[in-house]
């Protein structure tokens, strides 16, 4: 059986609007490290990759006062407008030396709390799938439905059905990029992760039960709660 091939795209080319800093979030202080630096030396001591493409905004000036800008595993490309186009722009990236049958998994730059084992298990669950999937975990409270603007409940979600989707998000070049592509054209605004073009596409992702601690930071308290976790990780 040939040998699986494994690509890593982690876009970091965001603003980090929600967080309210005067530095965009990847680069805040999470540990003593860079929360980029954080996510890309976890992502890469877990696992082996043919290579790893990370999207930064084309303004970002701290990218090179960064551990992960001396990785020589590493190469950046300039990100785009939204998170799809960032991921776009990493894939083509790769144009010529990722097969279309190569896996590439997406992972947050915003989500350093990703455990080993978890990208084991999604890697060797999917690597003989026909479509590949995503990490995530089933709702645990409650969702109800509220118009935008509005602050009255219109509904409430029937949540045996609702799961929430994490990353690495994995899924074939070849697939992948053409998903995007027409996702981002087509769908302007309702790409939101790779698995929602994937579904646009006709796919059926699979989802692979993961840690609902892979947390995404995204506002201020998220900070203190990645600190918490890696340490809780750290002490085994
Ligand atoms: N144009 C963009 C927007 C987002 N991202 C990345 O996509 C991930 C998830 O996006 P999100 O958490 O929304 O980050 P931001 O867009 O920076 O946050 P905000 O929406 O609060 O501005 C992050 O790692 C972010 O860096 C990206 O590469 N390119
Ligand atoms: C990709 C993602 O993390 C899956 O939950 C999420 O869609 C990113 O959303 P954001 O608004 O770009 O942070």
């Amino acid at each position: 059986m040939n040998a699986h091939r494994f690509w890593l795209v982690v876009p970091a080319a965001g603003i980090g609007q929600r967080m309210q800093s005067a530095v965009p979030k990847q680069y805040l202080t999470l540990a003593d490290r860079f929360l980029l630096d954080v996510t890309l030396s976890r992502l890469l001591a877990a696992c082996a990759w043919e290579g790893c493409v990370v999207p930064l905004h084309p303004e970002d000036r701290w990218w090179r006062h960064s551990e992960s800008a001396a990785d020589g595993r590493i190469e950046t490309c300039a990100g785009g407008a939204e998170r799809v186009d960032s991921v776009i722009a990493a894939l083509r990236h790769l144009e010529g030396r990722a097969g279309d049958q190569d896996w590439v998994l997406v992972h947050d730059v915003a989500r350093p709390c990703v455990h080993r084992s978890d990208l084991h298990r999604l890697r060797n669950e999917l690597a003989p799938d026909s479509v590949g999937g995503l990490l995530a975990a089933p709702v645990s409270d409650t969702v109800k439905q509220v118009a935008p603007g509005s602050d009255r409940v219109s509904g409430t979600a029937d949540r045996r059905q609702l799961w929430r989707a994490f990353t690495p998000q994995m899924f074939r070049y070849g697939d992948l990029l053409p998903a995007l592509e027409t996702g981002a054209r087509e769908h302007a605004g309702a790409i939101t992760d790779e698995a929602s073009a994937m579904e646009l596409a006709g796919w059926r992702p699979r989802v692979v039960a993961g840690r609902t601690d892979n947390i995404k930071i995204t506002v201020p308290e998220d900070l203190a709660l990645a600190e918490f976790i890696l340490a809780r990780q750290d002490a085994g």
